[in-house]
């Protein structure tokens, strides 16, 4: 009999992913421990720099590249998951890498326009920007809305500067990324990995809106997977919002989420408290131990520090749905990590 984290033991283990195997406290391996890929669930994977969060992750992706009927997107701010489609170790892992990913502009509500440019709705500049949100598809539209009002120069041109801004980019075109070109067999990985921040948010909020809002709509007929790595990104700026519809109302359409962080304390509470199952690698801030303990569960009779691993790729896996707590290490990846730290000795030549 094999355990499913999200589903409880299941004798077939169909429809779950491998994910490691049990760790006795001695550090030896017990029985395979699996992963539920059949029903949503919201997933947050923690652990300090260098301890295999995206390791994990990257387990997780292979795991569910392979299964059917789920549409996997990884969101890849460091650009490390293209070596996922690297020939793999056993089943092949399919992939479809989107390098130079770009959203249409009408995805962002005017207040996230406002947020994203950095205007407060209140300013002249920012006023505009809204209204030209509100009534455009696009930035040209945007620019022209702008510039055939009665405002002050000065506001007109400021706003027409951050609009201009925006555009440079590169991220916002009218064709950009939508559910149906996301939704195929493959992990669809989003390299985000060349831009700063905002548009990484812009990016990242249009992918979960259009997953989100794909379901709603009934225009894809698998369930859509949003990973996201260096989660804490994301929540501190427009994708948020995108972010916590998923959270919060993502079960019922099913739209899973999973989020990979080295700072829980700076994603949102709702992230962690919404998660069913946290996977926790090593932590040792005293900032993200009190996020994680918040969020303790009732049946865990003793704290989470005293029972957090020592060794990158150990983990123990809180599993709500069934209410139990696992030590485990977490198998090697099929597929080549790309998260390796750079060595000085290698680059000289010295190993
Ligand atoms: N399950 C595992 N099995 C074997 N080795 C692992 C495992 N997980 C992690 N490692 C080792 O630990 C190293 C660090 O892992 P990883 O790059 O995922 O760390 P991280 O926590 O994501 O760090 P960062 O915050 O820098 O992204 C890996 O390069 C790998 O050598």
């Amino acid at each position: 009999m094999s355990f499913v984290i999200g589903r409880g033991s299941d004798a077939e283990t169909v429809q779950a992913g491998r994910l490691g195997r049990y760790r006795a406290l001695d550090g030896s391996e017990g029985a395979e421990l699996f992963i539920d890929l059949d029903g949503p669930h919201a997933m947050l994977i923690v652990g300090k720099r260098g301890y295999g969060k995206s390791f994990t992750l990257g387990v997780v992706a292979e795991e569910l590249a392979r299964a059917p009927g789920v549409a996997p997107v990884i969101v890849d701010p460091m650009g490390v998951f293209g070596t996922l489609a690297d020939p793999a170790d056993g089943e092949p892992v399919p992939v479809e890498l989107i390098d130079d990913p770009t959203i249409a502009a009408a995805t962002l509500d005017p207040r996230s326009w406002c947020s994203l440019l950095g205007l407060s709705p209140e300013s002249g500049a920012g006023g505009l920007v809204w209204q030209a949100a509100q009534e455009s598809r696009t930035l040209e539209e945007m620019c022209h809305h702008i510039e055939s009002t009665d405002a002050p120069s000065t506001d007109k041109r400021a706003a027409v500067n951050h609009v201009d801004l925006a555009a440079s980019w590169g991220v916002f075109d009218p064709d950009g990324l939508d559910a149906t070109e996301l939704a195929s067999t493959a992990i669809s990985v989003v390299d985000v990995s060349g831009l700063d921040v905002a548009p990484m948010n812009a990016v990242c909020r249009g992918i979960g809106e259009a997953l989100y809002r794909a379901r709603i709509d009934d225009a894809i007929d698998r369930l859509p997977w949003l990973l996201i790595d260096e989660a804490h990104t994301f929540f501190d700026g427009v994708a948020e919002a995108a972010l916590h519809t998923i959270l919060t109302r993502g079960r019922a359409p099913g739209v899973s989420l999973v989020l990979a962080t080295q700072r829980p304390s700076a994603v949102s509470e709702t992230a962690i408290s919404q998660s069913d199952v946290l996977i926790s690698h090593r932590l040792t801030a005293e900032a993200d131990l009190n996020a994680l303990d918040a969020a303790q569960p009732t049946y865990m009779n003793e704290s989470l520090d005293e029972r957090l691993p020592t060794d990158p790729g150990q983990v123990v896996v809180i599993d709500d749905a069934t209410e139990t707590i696992h030590a485990a290490q977490i198998r090697f990846r099929d597929t080549p990590h790309g998260g390796e730290s750079p060595s000085a000795r290698e680059i000289a030549g010295l190993e």
